[in-house]
């Protein structure tokens, strides 16, 4: 999508302890991510998302992030954490990710050689999708690694919002606004002290530099 660089969205996903929620709300986050992948280390049950969902402050999403979890599953998790947009990170297609009624991003392996897929391929494998979300993992791979892929192999001319993910953190995602111009950028490994545990300065960095990528006037 081309666009003029004015805000970039922001998520912080994979967080676990309500505290760092409200940290985030108040470092002005757009969406925080709660994640159901089994084997993730920051993987919470329904449950603990649920009285995490209640530390969000209005106007914040909530999304829920799932790789090749069960359709009874993903129904749990929305029926107790009312989630404002899925995020699939599996071998999921179109019909099961829009099986929710709920809206959803595609989260697109980037990493390795054989991903390099045309634009209008994937819009057409998912025309549900809200958007799209580029991330450093391989085919069949999971994600939050805090691997960087190269930002050069995002498909050119993607015409749904695309929300860059892959390694980034406060020492990066200027450049990587600048070099890819994202509806949005998600972040989880490069604002933790350890998986699942966000750290305060961390964050605060993120969002910094985020905001002067936004700021910036090339010359
Ligand atoms: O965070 C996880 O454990 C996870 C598990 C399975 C699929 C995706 C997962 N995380 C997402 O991966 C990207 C990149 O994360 P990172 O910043 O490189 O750590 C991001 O969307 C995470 O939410």
């Amino acid at each position: 999508m081309k666009r003029t660089l004015f805000r970039t969205r922001i998520k912080f996903c994979g967080l676990t302890r309500p505290g760092d929620v409200r940290l985030a709300c108040e470092l002005g986050v757009d969406a925080i991510g709660f994640v159901f992948a089994q084997g993730s280390t920051r993987r919470l049950e329904p449950e603990q998302a649920r009285a995490m969902r209640q530390a969000l402050a209005p106007l914040v999403d909530a999304v829920a992030l799932f790789s090749d979890n069960s359709t009874q599953e993903v129904r749990d998790v929305v029926r107790h954490v009312r989630p404002s947009l899925l995020q699939f990170h599996g071998s999921e297609d179109d019909a099961f990710c829009r099986g929710f009624g709920v809206p959803y991003l595609k989260a697109i392996p980037l990493g390795s050689p054989i991903a390099s897929g045309h634009p209008a391929a994937l819009e057409r494998l998912y025309p549900g999708a809200a958007g799209f979300l580029f991330d450093s993992h391989v085919a069949g791979g999971s994600g939050g690694s805090g691997k960087v892929f190269d930002w050069l192999r995002i498909p050119a001319g993607v015409q749904k919002p695309f929300v860059l993910a892959g390694g980034l953190d406060a020492d990066n995602v200027f450049d990587a606004i600048l070099a890819t111009m994202p509806w949005g950028v998600d972040v989880s490994s490069g604002i933790e002290t350890a998986p699942g545990l966000k750290d305060g300065d961390k964050m605060r960095h993120f969002v910094e530099q985020v905001r002067r990528a936004d700021c910036h006037v090339p010359d």
